[in-house]
């Protein structure tokens, strides 16, 4: 490979071609740096060459923007991939290969990488920006992606950075995403797509299997709940009411596998909600008043089972087991790890008599529309003398309180911005009050220890996507360890449960004992 275009700029002139053979830099290179940010290249202790930052570099700073130089598929297929190319470039997003020039080529690869990297293809090349504070003489590091070509060092590193992080210091591999200038698709691509989706055994987390026998193929094992429908006799008033319903806020997921409409004996009867007191409907339609049926808990996995749900309200058939867990992407796993990373540096963070336990559920992945921003509560059971005061029970009423203060004036912004109501608008006020926001739907928590049964039981509840825990609590935990909640016959909701695997976390967290109860 020719030499990289860098240039000394100082009198300095130890040599930095590669491999191990290269002249050490002394920690202190400030007078020595190779671009705007202070970056310095020095030898990594079983890395080849690596860049370091020579001063503190503020969280989502673009420290190297590198051209790069691109290869058709042909010409990298037959040649570029039987040269030391191939450890250098960066799949780009046409099928091309890219060699980035400049720095870009020499950031080495980390599991808790402090920079993260986007293509911008109208320029053709990568800017590279880092996701938190980077204190002088660290080595700035790329997650390169799981199938990697050598053996890697430096990945059983303490988790915590050497500098306290303040609140603002998270990980922002999505605002960094949005550096983009087509800002579309844009995509970290490294040796590994992150659209690549991971082999169950590659991924840092174990899947907790629910045992649980869900078939429902006879009519007494029908899992059931009371919902709330009305009769609407004139069908001409039926587009009305499903109109009123989307705009009232009462659609959730947990009716998400029933037909909104049954029709039995030329009558139609809606399905409403399964809150707990009767929704208040509008006065201004001939309809009936609401009354409350047993549905099915869940769609239908047979067809058998399928038939006899139909008995009871029109059911969705989905063979695909609803709790079974979906694929993960490269991406996505990056994502899992800034949470369990943040919870870990939380945790690590109380110097209070506090038990050092850390609920977070951040933005989801697929659509970070449904929450605005991450929540965190740590335990408060101490601090507050309540013996509820956990750290997953604070995080949910957290999240409740927010939803519950956004979802009304939501719907006030929602009808202030249609300038025209159409005819058939209705009163819609009465949202908040028919009591349906489940409050983590869709959302996924990750904590330090397996929450225990009271908070698994209220996650479920809560109707949380799916939970990840690192350290496992034998003797209190409810999500497979004395308990599995949401294996549990007759719950109407099941989440995901995965298990954070030790080996992923470097170095054991000492301070995450498991003796407490979670
Ligand atoms: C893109 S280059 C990075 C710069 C490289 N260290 C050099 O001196 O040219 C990728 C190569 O760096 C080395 N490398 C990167 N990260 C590493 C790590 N964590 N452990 C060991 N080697 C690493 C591997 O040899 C890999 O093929």
């Amino acid at each position: 490979m020719a030499a990289l275009p860098f240039t000394a700029t100082a009198s300095d002139s130890a040599s930095i071609s590669s491999g191990e053979t290269s002249t050490k830099k002394s920690s202190s290179q400030s007078d020595w740096t190779l671009n705007d940010q202070g970056c310095y290249i020095k030898i990594a202790e079983g890395k080849g060459r690596g860049v370091y930052a020579s001063r503190v570099i503020q969280p989502q700073t673009v420290i190297e923007v590198s051209p790069v130089l691109l290869f058709s598929e042909s010409e990298y297929e037959d040649h570029g991939r039987h040269t030391i190319l191939d450890h250098y470039t960066f799949k780009w997003r046409d099928g091309r290969m890219a060699l980035a020039l400049g720095l870009g080529s020499l950031f080495n690869h980390s599991t808790h990488p402090n920079v993260t990297y986007t293509l911008d293809r109208a320029h053709e090349c990568i800017k590279y920006a880092s996701v938190r504070t980077i204190n002088p003489d660290e080595e700035l590091c790329i997650f390169y992606g799981h199938k990697l070509w050598f053996d890697p060092v430096g990945i059983a590193e303490t988790l915590e950075p050497q500098l306290s992080l303040d609140q603002h210091d998270q990980p922002a591999f999505f605002d960094i995403l949005a550096i983009d200038d087509e800002g579309d698709d844009t995509e970290l691509l490294g040796p590994d797509d992150p659209n690549d989706i991971l082999e169950s055994d590659s991924l840092p987390f174990i899947w907790k299997k629910l045992q649980v026998d869900e078939e429902e193929e006879n009519m007494d094992d029908i899992r059931t709940m009371q919902a709330w429908v009305v009769d609407i006799p004139d069908s001409k008033h039926i587009a009305t009411m499903l109109n009123w319903l989307k705009r009232s806020g009462l659609e959730s997921d947990t009716l998400a596998h029933l037909k909104r409409i049954r029709k039995k004996d030329c009558t139609s009867t809606l399905l409403l909600s399964v809150s707990s007191s009767a929704p208040l409907l509008p006065t201004n339609v001939d309809i009936g008043d609401p009354y409350q049926v047993l549905v099915p808990c869940n769609p239908a996995l047979t067809q058998t089972s399928l038939v006899l749900k139909n008995t009871l309200w029109p059911t969705v058939y989905a063979p695909r087991r609803k709790w079974e867990p979906e694929k993960w992407s490269i991406a996505k796993v990056r994502w899992a790890r800034d949470a369990i990373s943040h919870i870990l540096r939380e945790s690590n963070q109380i110097t209070s008599d506090e038990l050092p336990v850390i609920a977070h559920v951040p933005r989801p992945f697929e659509d970070e529309a449904q929450l605005p921003r991450s929540f965190t509560a740590k335990d408060t059971r101490i601090s507050t003398a309540h013996p509820l005061h956990h750290a997953a029970m604070n995080v949910i009423r957290e999240i409740a309180d927010f939803r519950a203060s956004t979802s009304s004036s939501d719907i006030a912004a929602d009808s202030l911005m249609s300038a025209s109501p159409p005819e058939d608008s209705l009163e819609t006020s009465c949202t908040s009050s028919n009591g349906t926001n489940y409050l983590l739907t869709g959302l996924t928590l990750f904590i330090t220890h397996e929450p225990c049964i009271m908070c698994s039981m209220a996650l479920l509840h809560s109707r949380v996507k799916e939970v990840f825990y690192i350290i496992p609590m034998p003797q209190t935990g409810g999500c497979g360890g004395s308990a599995c909640l949401p294996a549990l016959r007759g719950v109407n909701h099941r989440y995901s449960i995965a298990h954070w695997r030790p080996t992923e976390l470097g170095a054991a967290p000492a301070h995450l004992d498991e003796k407490i109860d979670a």
